[in-house]
């Protein structure tokens, strides 16, 4: 029909009265070497996409459409690529697991977690859990990568994160600025929250070198225009309608002129949608990463400064970073962890109700945070190392492994109970009580109360101190603090 030449007898008398046929379609028909019907929207034409190991897959300017030297070969055929899970698992065709003598059934596969189009790590090794209440291992702290678990055999190209783009947001604790990250290892996007707002202020002198991600900064094509660049934001100072100053990746980093600065203060933080978002009580997620960024964002006091000429003390901005990794629930997962918390309801702790899940007490991995850390220059070898905002000794642990260079780890105490060792704490707001609402400072937090407080928090906080060794000291019956 398309090639067939116009009867000559109709074309003057009939005039067609459908829509020109759409080159673009025709185009995708021929690239895809198959039919594309109105089903097929949620396909991919692009090969790799769904292969988010392969190189290019996350990264679109990566992509190498077929080179001209090649043009005379024989074109490869496309793959074409589906980002659905199998129709089986997408129908809900669920495997369960009868538990015959308690006469429950539990479905043991997720539909999502295990969709074939999920990079190998996604699969549970039936090995390392155990779901059965009961013959329960020891609890396990571990922090195995989920990410860089690779099934028997199979090489993963080695780990790359690209900052695919930053902005500046203003927060109650100042200026930050947010970067978006892409990984060849998840389809997740994970952030680094940038405190440095020294780079906002180019009149000043730089004491520190800019936080600055290398990959962001880095040319991504020859084709790429100013515009690309600061629209991604690959800018130097403060951008605004007057100034639009893209950066370029060969800027010299200002040596450090002073010798006692301090090593930027980090923090690798977890996603927790029910902590951060909806304020829940239940754990201190969303109080730490308004802690976190608020002690970052501290301006930092120097002794007078000899290098600079300057004899009376110098206070510089605040500087360093929140990494905020997509791994929601320790790893396991918003549902496993709503599922959780309703073991944890029947008096389970929080160990053991994700044990019971068949998941382990810890399910993060810290290759992408460390690759994070690299592409911002933080932590590296050579430099000045990071102080480390944490009391988890497995964090520290496993940040060390993935070569991040930390100087000191900075604890994290929890306001409520900061409150014990300071009753003036400006943190703490008035008990609420029923009918009143608590009265918060104007940017004191993000979500809506000063501190978290309550029994489910007080015990998750036990549980974490006890269980899984966070170095907290602890109140005791007695009245007085115990160092675990
Ligand atoms: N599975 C599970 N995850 C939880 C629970 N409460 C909070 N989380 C998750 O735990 C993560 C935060 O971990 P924490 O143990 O608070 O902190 P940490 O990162 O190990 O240690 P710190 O650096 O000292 O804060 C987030 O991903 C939360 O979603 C829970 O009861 N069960």
């Amino acid at each position: 029909m398309l090639t067939a030449p116009t009867p000559p007898v109709l074309s003057s008398r009939y005039k067609r009265r459908d829509s020109e046929l759409d080159p673009l379609m025709l185009a995708a028909v021929a690239a895809s070497g198959t039919h594309v019907t109105r089903n097929h929207y949620a396909h991919d034409f692009f090969p790799a996409v769904g292969d988010p190991q392969a190189e290019g897959a996350y990264d679109w300017t990566k992509w190498q459409a077929q080179s001209s030297k090649d043009r005379g070969a024989r074109r490869p055929r496309l793959k074409y690529v589906s980002r659905q899970a199998p129709r089986s698992q997408r129908l809900g065709l669920k495997k369960v697991d009868e538990d015959k003598e308690n006469g429950a059934v539990r479905e043991v596969a997720e539909p999502l977690r295990n969709a074939e189009n999920l990079p190998p790590h996604a699969h549970r090794d039936p090995q390392t859990t155990s779901h059965v209440e009961g013959i329960l291992p020891s609890a396990s702290t571990s922090t195995t990568s989920q990410v860089s678990t690779a099934s028997a055999g199979q090489v993963l190209p080695p780990l790359e994160a690209k900052c695919m783009a930053r902005t500046r947001v203003p927060t109650p604790h100042g200026p930050v600025f947010l970067h978006l990250y892409h990984n060849n290892r998840d389809n997740k996007e994970h952030l680094a929250i940038v405190v440095d707002p020294a780079q906002l202020d180019e009149a000043s002198p730089a004491f520190a070198p800019p936080i600055r991600s290398a990959s962001l900064d880095a040319v991504w094509s020859e084709t790429e225009t100013e515009m690309d660049r600061i629209t991604r934001g690959a800018y130097v100072g403060r951008l605004s309608a007057t100034s639009q100053k893209p950066s370029s990746p060969s800027t010299v980093q200002p040596p450090l002129t002073i010798d006692n600065l301090p090593s930027p203060l980090i923090r690798i933080h977890s996603e927790c949608f029910t902590g951060e978002t909806i304020g829940s009580m239940r754990c201190d997620c969303g109080e730490q990463l308004d802690e976190a960024i608020r002690q970052i964002s501290q301006p930092i006091k120097l002794p007078a400064l000899s290098t600079n000429g300057s004899a009376s003390p110098v206070t510089i901005p605040g500087r360093g970073a929140v990494i905020y990794m997509r791994q929601e629930g320790r790893g396991i997962g918003l549902l496993s962890k709503i599922r959780a918390y309703n073991l944890q309801d029947l008096g389970h702790d929080t160990v053991t109700a994700n044990l019971m899940l068949g998941h382990k007490a810890d399910e993060r991995g810290y290759e992408i945070a460390g690759a994070i850390l690299r592409d911002l220059g933080l932590g590296t070898e050579v430099g000045e190392g990071v102080r480390l905002l944490t009391n988890n000794p497995d964090k520290v642990q496993a940040l060390e492994k993935e070569g991040v260079r930390i100087v000191e780890r900075v604890p994290m105490v929890p306001r409520s109970w900061q409150s014990r060792h300071a009753k003036d704490d400006v943190h703490i707001v008035t008990t609420p009580s029923d009918d009143t609402p608590p009265v918060t400072p104007a940017g004191a937090t993000m979500i809506g109360g000063g501190a978290v407080y309550g029994d489910d928090l007080e015990k998750y906080l036990r549980t974490k101190v006890l269980r899984m060794g966070h170095m907290l000291p602890l109140l005791g019956d007695d009245g007085l603090f115990h160092d675990q």
